[in-house]
């Protein structure tokens, strides 16, 4: 009798802790509850700075700045505030890693540092470069219908020009020939041309280790595009779509940080999300179809079709 009772006790008790116990490991995997070394009382000196281990590679006007500060709002992630273009200028490069290290944020273990330099995507020495310091290193590549880029990087350099009072030619004389053959050799159009950049980097880095984001959907629907950064990145989720609000006036979404009670509010700087020049649709149905052949390749070469327009 005695000894029934001290077994049906145990059992009671093993039972608790055992339903405890899977509570919290759903919770966790869920993301809706974060063992966080912020969240808990660990000491915040012993933050410092640590070689990212993700990088965001580009591609230029692709949305690079929109997605650091969105993956910003993880609380497991901390962002390099300015570009840092270690890889890409050698000036830099020749400062070694520890400068390199010293341009990040601090961290804490369990936090990730991640830093964006748009023109690493473009340049030829930079996969090699960034191999040799982390083979396992994740890196983040946005991507965005390549005619929309080109009229985005030429409207930048636009702007660049007209701000120092210099007058600056058409976008129909810099991305046309007289013939109207299509001038490869501008450099904003090459860069459109995803797939000539993406092999470089798939011969030194697994699929697994590049993920792509779609910078179309990125300005729609960041919270969609930034839920499949967090899994790449094997972060809890936490960012949501409450997270960011539409701002009618910029045409985009900014974004609310928790950093205290109240949020705070932010929108990307106003040299993101300015008005294109008009370009007429003959224009971009010329290089939608110019583009066409090199977007499959595209489609081909990482399993993925990104249905650009072709005409
Ligand atoms: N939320 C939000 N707010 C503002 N802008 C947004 C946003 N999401 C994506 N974008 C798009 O980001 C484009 C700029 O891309 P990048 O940040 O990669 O430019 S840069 O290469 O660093 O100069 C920028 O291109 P432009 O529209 O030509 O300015 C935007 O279209």
């Amino acid at each position: 009798m005695w000894t029934s009772k001290v077994s049906r006790f145990l059992q009671v008790a093993i039972l608790i802790v055992a339903t405890v116990h899977l509570t919290g490991m759903v919770l966790v995997k869920f993301g809706k509850f974060h063992i966080h070394p912020v969240d808990t009382q660990v000491d915040n000196s012993s933050a410092i700075h640590r070689l990212p281990e993700c990088i965001v590679i580009g591609v230029r006007k692709g949305g690079t700045r929109a997605l650091l500060d969105m993956i910003n709002l993880h609380s497991q992630v901390k962002i390099a505030k300015a570009e840092v273009h270690f890889f890409d200028i050698e000036t830099n490069f020749h400062l070694g890693l520890e400068w390199y290290k010293s341009q990040m944020p601090k961290t804490m273990p369990g936090e990730l540092a991640i830093e964006k330099s748009p023109s690493y995507f473009v340049t030829e020495s930079v996969p090699q470069r960034i191999f040799a310091m982390n083979p396992q290193i994740l890196l983040l590549l946005v991507l965005r219908d390549p005619v929309t880029r080109l009229i985005s990087d030429y409207t930048q350099i636009m702007y660049n020009h007209l701000e120092r009072g210099r007058t600056f030619k058409s976008f129909e004389e810099l991305v046309f020939f007289p013939n109207k053959s299509v001038n490869t050799g501008y450099e904003a159009v090459a860069k459109s041309i995803y797939v000539q950049y993406i092999h470089r980097w798939m011969h030194f880095f697994p699929k697994n280790q590049i993920h792509i984001v779609n910078g179309d959907r990125l300005i729609h629907q960041p919270w969609h595009e930034l839920r499949k950064v967090e899994q790449f990145l094997g972060l809890p989720l936490q960012i949501e779509k409450n997270d960011f609000f539409f701002n009618s006036t910029k045409g985009f979404h900014c974004l609310k940080k928790k950093t205290s009670s109240n949020p705070e509010l932010h929108c990307l700087t106003k040299s993101k999300g300015r008005a294109h020049p008009n370009i007429t649709d003959e224009t971009k149905t010329r290089l939608r179809k110019f583009y066409a052949q090199f977007n499959y390749d595209l489609y081909n070469v990482v399993d993925r079709d990104f249905g650009w327009p072709e005409e």
